[in-house]
């Protein structure tokens, strides 16, 4: 990602072409409207001279004046109005783009960067600083450029008329230019402590909401410290952010009024030395206010252009996280529903391994089942193959082809999943279920349904089948939520399924709900099961048993293992007495 300091070129990249050449002509009408605006001021000077003294100045009399200042004036706000017209196009050209190929961007991230601060600065960039860097892009580098190339055609004006305000001016522009860049620079570091501790701010909110159930269990739902933390150091680094931006207004501010204190004294001892005429010298004074007012808006627009910079800054990041390779199509037709891991290792931070030289084929139709300790890593075997992440070394072949080798679609076609952190949309029980084949029959629908336990909700509760399920699908339990994501799989008739079996979702009820859905869903799919429950566990086919440093220990069917007499032969009895079972 280019990390040029300079605004006006980090926006033209988040253009498209049409709205770039837009922008710039925009901007170009912008800088001719300030020249106009700089000539008309310069103008001022002969025009009042004309008037007193009734004679043509640079070989044109008062009237004649007066209408080259009214068609220099008419010409300039007829190219403001053009340049900030297409500025504001281009503007919003900007914000349609940004959206989508934000958009574009988060379709290609990998899951793992989905995390509660990224949640948090993604819905901000969307939505507030979309809208204010839009106006930047609109607004503040049109009216930047015209105030700008007006006060330095003023500059060169005055020269013409009265070489030592010339002199004056000359030397203090470039002072006050690099007071207001200095300023700048306080007011966007100010700026940097507020918005760091915004965002802080923003991920902690999204985290309060989605771990309210967790929080209200330890009594903490309305006390959660991590977010009065970052009220706290969000009201310290307002208070300093507000002190550097205050610094800056001042330096700036105090730069602008000296400059004109100057001019207006050294003015008035012109016309008071009879160096220049009365009128002159109250015409003089009279441009050099309108001068001030031009030197003000630069100065907002500065700030106001400093104030989107952290936006760019959190929009670049965004742009510039790593994305996964996709191909444009699919390297070739899968042979079958196979699934093969070769010599797989992954971590999700780099000193800290979670699975370690993986190998094992899952043959289409199968059952394999991954078991082991907490942590170990069975859920990142699943989201491997589901290419949620991409492995560190090794490779994931489904039906003979890599991962990498498949399009999204393609790859999403194979595959149905249920995780445990299973996400409904805020629709309706039916639309819910229906996502996974648009064009079912109510038959499908109700068979699935049967089968997942579904028809069961869907009588127990008023709505039947529209049934809004909130948002996430907070109106439903943890084990509901799972039956509807079964009932997708199932209808899905994916080739693969990837089932995370819920820990805590899973009653007497729901475990039979699963037992009977997997029993239909390995006659057609292949399928890896993370298993914690004991029956699940027998039914697979073939077992792969973890370590707690993510290696494989063991593998083989039940009766296998449980000769073997090794981790799992243990683990099958600790859980067997936990659940009160019978060592088969
Ligand atoms: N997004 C993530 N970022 C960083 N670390 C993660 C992430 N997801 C999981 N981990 C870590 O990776 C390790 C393996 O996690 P994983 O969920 O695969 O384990 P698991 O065997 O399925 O656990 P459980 O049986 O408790 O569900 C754990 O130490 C976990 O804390």
């Amino acid at each position: 990602m280019n990390k040029s300091k300079r605004l006006l070129p980090r926006f033209h990249r988040y253009m498209v072409n049409d709205d770039r050449k837009m922008h710039q002509k925009g901007t170009g009408l912008c800088i001719l409207s300030g020249i106009l605006i700089g000539l008309a001021l310069g103008i001022m000077m002969p025009a009042a001279m004309a008037l007193q003294t009734m004679n043509p100045q640079w070989g044109l009399s008062f009237r004649d004046w007066v209408i080259v200042l009214a068609s220099v004036a008419l010409l300039a706000s007829v190219f403001s109005f053009w340049g900030t017209k297409l500025s504001y196009a281009a503007g919003l050209g900007f914000m349609k783009n940004v959206q989508k190929i934000v958009g574009n961007k988060v379709a290609r991230l990998p899951l793992g960067w989905f995390q509660a601060d990224s949640a948090g600065r993604l819905s901000r960039m969307v939505t507030q600083e979309m809208l204010s860097t839009g106006q930047t892009a609109a607004f503040f580098i049109g009216q930047l450029v015209k105030n700008v190339s007006a006060v330095i055609v003023f500059c060169i004006a005055i020269w013409f008329w009265n070489w030592q305000l010339g002199i004056l001016l000359t030397l203090a522009i470039p002072v006050l230019f690099l007071l207001m860049k200095i300023s700048q620079v306080c007011v966007g570091k100010g700026n940097s402590l507020e918005d760091a501790a915004e965002q802080e701010i923003a991920s902690r909110v999204v985290e309060f909401y989605h771990c309210q159930g967790a929080l209200r269990a330890c009594h903490t739902g309305a006390d959660y410290e991590e977010l009065k933390s970052s009220f706290v150091n969000s009201k310290r680094q307002s208070v300093r952010g507000l002190w550097w931006s205050a610094l800056g207004q001042v330096l700036s501010g105090m730069g602008v009024q000296m400059l004109v204190a100057g001019m207006i004294t050294f003015i008035s001892l012109l016309g008071v030395a009879g160096d220049i005429e009365a009128l002159e010298t109250v015409v003089m004074i009279g441009v050099t206010l309108r001068f001030t007012t031009l030197l003000n808006d630069i100065a907002s627009s500065l700030f106001g252009m400093e104030d989107r910079r952290q936006m760019l800054n959190s929009l670049d990041e965004v742009m510039g996280a790593p994305e996964m390779s996709v191909v444009a199509k699919t390297k070739g037709q899968p042979k079958n529903a196979d699934i093969t891991l070769n010599c797989v290792s992954f971590s999700y931070t780099k000193d800290k391994p979670v699975i370690q030289d993986i190998s094992f084929t899952v043959p289409a139709h199968k059952m394999f089942a991954v078991v082991g300790p907490s942590g170990c890593g069975k859920t990142t075997i699943i989201k491997l193959i589901a290419r949620f992440y991409d492995v560190d070394e090794g490779t994931i072949h489904i039906g003979n082809i890599a991962l990498r080798d498949y399009t999204t679609e393609d790859l999403f076609r194979q595959i149905s999943f249920v995780f445990q952190d299973v996400y409904l949309f805020n629709d309706s029980l039916k639309n819910n279920i229906l996502i996974a084949k648009p064009d079912a029959t109510d038959q499908e629908l109700h068979a699935v349904a049967d089968l997942a336990g579904v028809t069961e909700i869907v009588q127990r509760l008023p709505d039947g089948w529209d049934t809004i399920c909130g948002e996430g699908g907070r109106s439903l339990s943890g084990g509901e939520r799972q039956r509807v994501s079964i009932a997708r799989a199932l209808l899905k008739h994916a080739p693969i399924v990837l089932l995370d079996e819920a820990t805590s979702a899973l009653d007497a009820e729901n475990e039979a709900n699963i037992v009977r859905s997997i029993e239909v869903l390995r006659k057609n799919s292949t399928l890896v099961v993370v298993a914690h429950k004991l029956e699940t566990i027998r039914m697979a086919d073939e077992i792969i048993v973890l370590d707690q440093a993510g290696r494989i220990t063991e593998a083989g069917s039940h009766e296998e293992l449980l000769k073997q007499n090794g981790p799992y032969k243990e683990f099958w009895a600790k859980r067997s007495a936990s659940a009160q079972w019978k060592l088969a």
